[in-house]
């Protein structure tokens, strides 16, 4: 297959900023990329992930730091000669040309011969399975369809580079799980690198080698979808891999370590990275999956259990989903195999190992974004 992209070796980003106005949307952005890498940019709406695409594209410039591309700086350079592809959430096709023509149009400008053109488009077509509707306008096909025409339209220029802006946002459920393996299968079978802003967790988790966690224009995390999923730097990168309990508590006493909390009257022992120290305010993170229905209150080491009422059962597929509350007011969210019935009561345990417990403030404790900040890969 000719569509291969042209090769760099590192990329790097060099304490990236950008200012509006005074304002920070983005400070201190260090990444070096290799080739062939898949990364996603994730965090909540406002945080930077759109800016740091930006000013990586070109349409923006930088107000602080550098980006080297094996070793030549390329932040001054125009959008057109970085020539890295761009994949929009809206598509971005042009309404009146058709799926070939979409696809021909970088081509074109960039003057290269007719015969060649006519093989890369009709490559990238069958690349992404459009070959019935080549001669379509896009206002003729579906939003996934139109979505494929904008990844084809952007691969087809063998770019080094692949920026793709939230490209499924527009899609429903089903086409974005649909989507989402098209761009895995794409991404492996021709090695782009790609950078991809995403506020969905789970597809980021799903896509990318590294991820890339980001909070007010601040990187709180670097590091591949399962160092972030074990060893999560802060509360904040938790509660995005999926450590959907974040109990608010104050340390009753930390050793070596661990740490245990007192959350709403209750002593619930975790493990913690931060320096932690008794009357600290802190939270304590616990994945619904990590939370056992026991049947009895067990005087074990290991475990801390919490006594609850079920508020909320929801049926998952091979699991429950299930909402209850301790009698102190706290809210508990638990998935098990177990039928739970509302009203009912339940013994809830978390073994200590996989209880988390982080400080409060994403200021204070050890720095753990900003120490892995310049993660290699
Ligand atoms: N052109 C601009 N002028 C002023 N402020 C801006 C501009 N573009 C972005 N910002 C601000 O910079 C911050 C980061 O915005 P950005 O669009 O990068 O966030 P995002 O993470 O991509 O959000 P979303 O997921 O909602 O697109 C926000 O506070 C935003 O209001």
């Amino acid at each position: 297959m000719s569509i291969h992209a042209t090769a760099f070796k590192t990329l790097e980003l060099q304490r990236v900023a950008r200012d509006f106005g005074g304002q920070s949307a983005l400070a201190n952005l260090s990444l070096s990329i290799s080739s062939g890498e898949f990364i996603a940019l994730l965090g909540p709406s406002g945080c930077g992930k759109s800016t740091a695409l930006n000013c990586l594209a070109g349409l923006l410039p930088l107000t602080g730091g550098r980006i080297l591309m094996d070793g030549r700086q390329i932040d001054r350079l125009p959008p057109e000669k970085r020539g890295f592809g761009m994949v929009f959430q809206n598509y971005a096709l042009f309404p009146h040309l058709t799926v070939e023509k979409n696809i021909a149009f970088g081509l074109e400008m960039r003057k290269v011969p007719r015969a060649e053109i006519k093989t890369r488009v009709a490559e990238a077509i069958e690349l992404v399975q459009l070959g019935p509707h080549a001669r379509k306008l896009p206002g003729q096909m579906s939003g996934g369809q139109q979505q494929r025409v904008a990844i084809a339209r952007a691969v087809v220029l063998r770019p080094p580079l692949v920026l793709m802006d939230e490209p499924l946002s527009n899609l429903d459920a089903k086409l974005r799980l649909e989507m989402r393996t098209e761009i895995r299968r794409l991404h492996q079978s021709l090695g782009l690198t790609t950078i991809y802003v995403t506020h969905d967790q789970e597809e980021a988790l799903s896509l990318a080698d590294r991820l890339v966690v980001l909070r007010q224009g601040e990187v709180q995390q670097v590091g591949t979808p399962q160092d972030l999923h074990e060893h999560p730097a802060n509360w904040h990168v938790a509660d995005f891999m999926g450590y959907r309990n974040l109990l608010d508590g104050v340390v009753e006493q930390s050793r070596g370590g661990s740490a245990t909390v007192s959350v709403a009257g209750t002593g619930i022992t975790g493990s913690t990275k931060d320096p932690v120290a008794p009357g600290d305010a802190v939270k304590v993170g616990i994945r619904p999956e990590d939370f056992d229905i026991a049947d009895s209150l067990t005087a074990a080491d290991s475990t801390t259990q919490l006594e609850a009422t079920v508020e909320v059962v929801e049926y998952q597929g091979r699991e429950f989903a299930v909402e209850a509350r301790t009698d102190a007011g706290q809210a508990l969210h638990i998935r098990t195999h177990r039928r739970a019935e509302p009203g009912q009561r339940i013994i809830v345990s978390a073994r200590h190992e996989r209880v988390l417990v982080f400080a409060s403030s994403m200021d204070s404790g050890t720095p753990a974004g900003r120490e892995l900040q310049e993660a290699t890969p």
